[in-house]
């Protein structure tokens, strides 16, 4: 370290030992040290080691002259936060002054009626009525009615040593504060506890009370610190002239007078107030009413302006609490429901209630048996329930069926957005869980839900990993689902005038379970696309992006896409829609406007055609087209 660093450390070192350094200076000096280090370290000027082990020393001693509660050598500053409060001290601003001092309480109102109401009383106390200490109980004895057990008596007026050194400002020394005569409630004893007063300077205590002749000894219990200076900062800016007078002059120099020290707690219990004010302030400057969000204790604001916030919830901030939930999230009323965990619930109305894109029955090519046919079972029956009833009634489930990429979620989609009943999405995976017999109850409450918000719609798209048939070697918690699902779908849960519709969709409908087959009544063949709905696909895209793409060269892409389902034929378009960017130099890519790429071209389709190749082959057509004669509803 530089000879100048040291020259100060040595500095502090002899003041810190000199024995004459008070706690404050003491503090001080040790942070000095701190940051000493901290200045060495960050220019290099002290190694790792040495800092960690200075670091370590002298934060120990910081903080033991910090948290020590002996005057002598330590700040006590726990009891420090305590104390603030309640002093009527000036610091961080000269403006800023408690609120709480001794003038400002006998100015209020309600203080001043009391006043006013005692000075009326004429009380008869009898200059023999003291107080005595028992312990630190305070007792008002009255001598027409003298009682043996409080015996021995001590006179009035006698001035009381403390019982426990702590009550004194130093050992050598007596307290005695004087307040005026309160009405005693009781003949007898009278145990009470009165905080210090100043009456002698207050015009508002009444000075004359007729019978009293003297002032009451009063024993100052409640000192929340054993720290004799901080007493006598609190009476010093209390002004409290007697126990100035008391100890005023007495020895032992006033420490923290005059210091600019503040701790840590102090300064943020400062600025909180701060805040505080400002804040409300400015809400009352807006004409708002605070809305204060309620916490336990963590992060309301402290300080004299703001209210006391129990850690504890009462019973009446519980009732509140509940009252206005129920006024702003109406709980969930519904009988079906009162069985199910509400965590099930949220998980369901969250994860499972399905919102996507708008899609309409037009973005849907071809495929119009398929679409009629659910506008019969789902649109229409929602429209007019009252004509489709009995006989006429929809079925509980309808199972979309076809090769991979037909548009079978898309119509799911589509019933989503179209039919207006509420639209739940599922899978097999948001039903499975870890927990056993969770996916039965999953189930169920979806059902239950679905139930709730009639009319509606239960979509599950890839049925099959649900619904597959059940063997003897498959999971026990699996089979379980299924069961519940069965049981479900059959309606046997729910009444037959229920409005709920299952949708399944599979590309595997010969793996799906019988008695599932059976329960989904409407089995709807969606087949590859037809030429006319493969046209309206490609037209339908290329009308988004700038093509070219003539009539006869449609129908030329078209004839060459035989056998592609909706989804090839998406790619196709795709593919074809990277032709013009491909045809870019390289070296244009980087500075090319949008409009100067050219326009998607027939050339691109026949280019795109090579690598884009059809996705289901003729023998599993062969096989959708056998299950559709077997337990298909089409045509
Ligand atoms: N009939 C159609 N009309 C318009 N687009 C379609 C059609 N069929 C398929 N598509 C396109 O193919 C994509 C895939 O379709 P979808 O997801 O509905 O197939 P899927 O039948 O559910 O297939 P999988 O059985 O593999 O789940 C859609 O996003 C859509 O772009
Ligand atoms: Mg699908």
């Amino acid at each position: 370290m530089s000879s100048a660093h040291l020259d100060e450390w040595q500095r502090r070192s002899f003041d810190i030992s000199s024995g004459s350094c008070a706690p404050e200076q003491k503090a001080d000096a040790y942070r000095a040290y701190l940051l000493s280090i901290q200045y060495a370290w960050a220019n290099s000027q002290l190694s790792r080691a040495s800092v960690a082990s200075l670091l370590r020393t002298y934060s120990e001693r910081y903080a033991a002259v910090l948290d020590s509660d002996d005057p002598r050598t330590g700040l006590n500053n726990y009891a420090e936060t305590t104390l603030h409060l309640v002093r009527n001290q000036k610091n961080h601003s000269d403006k800023w002054e408690s609120s709480l001092s001794m003038d400002s309480v006998l100015q209020l109102p309600s203080v001043q009626q009391m006043n006013a109401k005692r000075a009326a009383v004429n009380f008869p106390v009898t200059p023999a009525d003291v107080n005595r200490t028992v312990g630190q109980e305070i007792k008002t004895v009255h001598p027409s009615r003298p009682r043996t057990e409080d015996k021995p008596e001590v006179p009035w007026s006698k001035t009381m040593t403390p019982q426990k050194p702590y009550l004194s400002v130093n050992s050598a020394s007596n307290l005695t504060v004087s307040f005026p005569e309160r009405p005693r409630t009781s003949g007898s004893s009278n145990a009470y506890f009165q905080p210090p007063v100043r009456p002698q300077s207050s015009s508002a205590f009444p000075q004359g009370n007729p019978g009293t002749e003297g002032p009451q000894n009063y024993q100052s219990s409640f000192f929340p610190t054993s720290n004799p200076t901080k007493r006598k900062n609190f009476y010093k800016h209390d002004q409290c002239d007697n126990v100035r007078g008391q100890q005023g002059d007495e020895g032992g120099p006033s420490l923290r007078l005059g210091s600019n020290f503040k701790t840590a707690r102090e300064q943020f219990i400062v600025d909180q107030q701060k805040k505080c004010s400002q804040q409300s302030r400015g809400a009352q400057a807006f004409g708002m009413t605070a809305t204060v969000k309620k916490s336990l204790g963590a992060n309301r604001p402290r300080g004299t302006f703001s209210k006391f916030v129990s850690p504890i919830p009462r019973q009446e901030d519980e009732d509140n609490a509940a009252s206005q939930s129920s006024t702003q999230e109406p709980p969930i009323l519904d009988e079906r429901l009162k069985n199910f965990e509400p965590k099930i619930i949220e998980l369901i109305m969250s994860e499972i209630m399905d919102h996507g894109p708008p899609i309409g029955w037009d973005d849907i090519a071809g495929l119009e048996f398929a679409k009629n046919t659910i506008k019969e079972i789902v649109v229409w029956p929602m429209l007019r329930p009252d004509i489709f009833t009995g006989l006429r009634g929809p079925p509980k489930g309808i199972l979309l069926f076809g090769p991979p990429g037909t548009g079978k979620t898309l119509i799911g989609k589509c019933i989503a957005c179209q039919s207006g009943a509420t639209f739940f999405s599922i899978s097999a995976s948001s039903l499975t869980s870890k927990w056993v017999g969770e996916g039965e109850k999953m189930v169920r409450a979806l059902f239950a839900i679905a139930g709730c918000h009639q009319p509606a719609v239960i979509f599950i798209d890839e049925i099959d990993s649900l619904l597959s048939q059940r063997t003897d070697g498959e999971h026990d918690s699996s089979r379980r689902i299924k069961t519940e699902f069965l049981v479900q779908l059959d309606g046997a849960a729910t009444a037959s005038e229920d409005r709920i519709l299952v949708v399944g969709a599979t590309n595997r409908p010969q793996e799906i379970d019988e008695a599932a087959r059976r329960r989904l009544a409407k089995r709807l063949y969606i087949p590859l696309p037809e030429a006319a709905a493969r046209r309206q696909i490609v037209f339908n895209l290329m009308a988004q992006e700038k093509s070219q793409l003539r009539e006869p060269e449609l129908e030329s892409v078209v004839r060459a896409t035989e056998g592609f389902s909706g989804a090839d034929m998406t790619q196709l378009c795709r593919e074809a829609a990277l032709g013009p960017i491909r045809s870019i130099q390289l070296s244009d890519i980087a500075t090319i406007t949008a409009d100067q790429v050219r326009p998607i071209l027939f050339s691109d389709f026949q280019e795109a055609l090579k690598t884009v190749r059809p996705s289901v082959s003729a023998k599993d057509l062969e096989l959708y087209e056998e299950w559709n004669q077997t337990f298909g509803c089409g045509r």
